[in-house]
């Protein structure tokens, strides 16, 4: 029974990769749609495209009528010939520039809209969607992918278009030649063809290999670079260069197994070409001595059946190139196919404000990439509009998660997270989100100039604004010491600023955005004291009447907010002011007071 139903289930899998492979077809068709507005260019394109096919055509006759002139059976001259083919020339080479030019208007134009709805797509999509994928997958995407479908559509689409048309016109012209000869001709074809399928899907097969081997060996190059800083400090830099030079081999070795398979393969194509070529002119040259056929004849038919063969070859390349690119549209539909985050093609809600009542009542909370651990297991927190509260707990507690749930990051399990007495489902997390605002742990600016890393905070904010925020967040001061002050280049080109400094970029960032709700993930590390009164100062400046919810490290600075709740293993399990938790017998609060506190007294 069970071999029976295994043996069922073989042969629907079979049916269903048929109809799988077919359906991915299409679908890949689909990506098509992005060419529809620019369909016009397309068709013009096509024109050309098979105008100049035609044109290309033609050439072979060309040396069948100088054979006949000069034979003496054409009613032309040689120079009244050449006239006509020069002409059919200059069309050629018109046609040619109109080809290109309209398939390239076609394939820029729609796959910048390609690459920007994938982009726009990508960037709204939810966080748990980040967390499964990798950002160079996704950059390749964007990259790779689209430049695959572009390549098609500008170069391969019609490259197959002319490969198929020479193809069965120069079969039809040689038919009209001599169909002995044809059928004789294409005797040889059927093995060339078996051999370029065999040998070019497994050299397919080796050259992806070594692509993939090389992405591996650019993998350690941008790994290694991105974090240089620790490659010296652990001296590791012998140990990198061997780990990249072992990659490289390996990339050799697959490679030349792939250049030994494709030298056979091409010096056999090329045998059985120029074999193929033989016959025909011994059985042509045995017609023409026969009377047949002309001698102009033969020579025609062996023209047009060096243009077959070339577009025999061609083609498998180009199936190669199409079935690519249908892996390539079906990763990039998928991107489209997914659910954003912030219904984009909704218009932006109107800003409602928040007064920032928050409130959490017995939330539970499981990470959707790790559904075997639940993170918070009943947390309730109620803070009052414009009150401090801060979050107190070991690494690990649930600290970060339970922000991160406020910002709806993720969807909670169990219970249920108000605003304002409004549960956060009914929020769209545009509107939401524009009411909260993130200082977090470890800064990190956008290459661009200070003005524009603030500005973020409230786009389209004019430089007054931008200034009186700085002000504020005792960024001024530092910022105007530049020679360049507010346009001062930051980020990876620019210079860089002191963790204090880009600190308070961060809190002049959320001064500008004037939210409701604060969230500060208090840095672990530590400033020297005058950095940290600085960044202290802008800070109290920053929270006055707003909702704060500080993620604390550090106990010396949440002594003054109206309540300390203290997580453990996802569950409060304190709650209470500095001085009512620090007396606490025995307490988690008091224990950690101690701790952070004795060495210094
Ligand atoms: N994106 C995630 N996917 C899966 N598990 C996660 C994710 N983020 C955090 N966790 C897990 O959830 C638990 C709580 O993490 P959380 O970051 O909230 O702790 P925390 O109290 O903020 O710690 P820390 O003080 O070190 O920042 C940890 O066990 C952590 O491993």
């Amino acid at each position: 029974m069970a071999k029976g139903r295994r043996g069922f289930g073989e042969e629907a899998s079979e049916a269903d990769k048929k109809k799988i492979s077919r359906e991915d077809f299409k679908k890949a068709l689909r990506v098509f749609r992005y060419v529809r507005p620019y369909r016009m260019h397309f068709i013009a394109g096509f024109i050309f495209l098979i105008l100049s096919t035609a044109t290309t055509l033609s050439f072979p006759a060309l040396i069948g009528q100088v054979t006949s002139v000069i034979q003496g059976k054409s009613p032309f001259t040689l120079n009244q010939v050449i006239l006509i083919f020069g002409g059919i020339l200059v069309l050629q080479a018109v046609f040619s520039f109109f080809r290109i030019y309209f398939f390239a208007q076609v394939s820029e134009r729609s796959m910048a809209d390609v690459r920007r709805e994938v982009y726009g797509k990508i960037i709204t999509l939810p966080i748990p969607f980040f967390e499964k994928r990798r950002v160079g997958e996704l950059t390749s995407r964007l990259s790779a992918d689209v430049s695959q479908l572009q390549d098609v559509l500008s170069i391969t689409l019609a490259e197959l278009f002319r490969q198929v048309a020479t193809l069965l016109g120069g079969t039809l012209f040689i038919l009209y030649v001599s169909w002995k000869l044809t059928l004789f001709m294409l005797a040889t074809f059927p093995v060339i063809i078996v051999a370029a399928i065999i040998f070019g899907r497994y050299i397919r097969r080796l050259s992806k290999q070594a692509q993939d081997q090389l992405a591996a060996a650019s993998v350690i190059v941008e790994e290694t670079l991105q974090s240089i800083n620790v490659v010296k400090a652990f001296t590791n830099e012998r140990l990198e260069i061997g780990r990249y030079g072992n990659s490289l081999n390996r990339m050799v070795n697959i490679a030349l197994r792939t250049a030994r398979f494709r030298g056979v393969f091409v010096s056999f194509i090329i045998f059985a070409m120029f074999g193929g070529i033989m016959g025909i002119v011994w059985y042509g040259g045995s017609l023409v001595q026969s009377g047949e056929i002309p001698f102009a004849d033969l020579l025609t038919f062996i023209f047009y059946t060096a243009f077959i063969g070339g577009s025999v070859a061609g083609i498998g390349d180009m199936y190669a190139q199409v079935q690519k690119t249908v892996g390539a549209s079906e990763r990039i539909l998928e991107i489209l196919e997914e659910p954003s985050e912030v219904d984009a093609d909704n218009e932006l809600p109107l800003f409602v404000p928040v007064h920032g009542d928050v409130a959490f009542n017995n939330v539970r909370f499981t990470y959707p990439s790790r559904p075997e651990m639940e993170v918070l297991k009943g947390v309730s927190i109620n803070v009052a509009a414009g009150r401090k509260i801060a979050l107190v707990g070991q690494s690990g507690a649930g600290k970060s998660t339970i922000v991160q749930l406020l910002m709806k990051y993720y969807p909670i399990t169990g219970g249920q997270i108000t605003v304002d007495g409004r549960d956060l489902t009914n929020f769209n997390v545009t509107e939401l989100r524009r009411n909260v605002a993130v200082v977090p742990q470890e800064v990190i600016l956008f290459g661009g100039t200070i003005f524009e890393n603030i500005q973020y905070g409230k786009p389209g904010a004019t430089e007054a604004e931008v200034r009186e925020a700085a002000r504020k967040a005792n960024a001024l001061q530092f910022i105007d010491s530049f020679p360049e002050g507010l346009q001062t280049i930051v980020g990876e080109r620019g210079i860089k600023l002191s963790g204090g400094q880009r600190q308070r970029i961060a809190i002049a960032r959320a001064i500008l955005k004037d939210p409701a709700i604060l969230i500060l993930d208090e840095a672990t590390s530590s400033l020297d004291a005058e950095s940290e009164k600085l960044v202290q100062d802008a800070l109290d400046e920053l929270m006055q009447n707003r909702t704060t919810i500080i993620i604390a490290h550090r106990l010396a600075t949440i002594r003054k907010v109206d309540t300390i709740y203290v997580l453990r293993e996802g569950q409060i399990v304190e709650t209470g002011t500095h001085d009512e938790l620090a007396l606490q017998e025995d307490g988690i609060y008091a224990n950690l007071v101690k701790l952070q506190f004795e060495p210094i007294e």
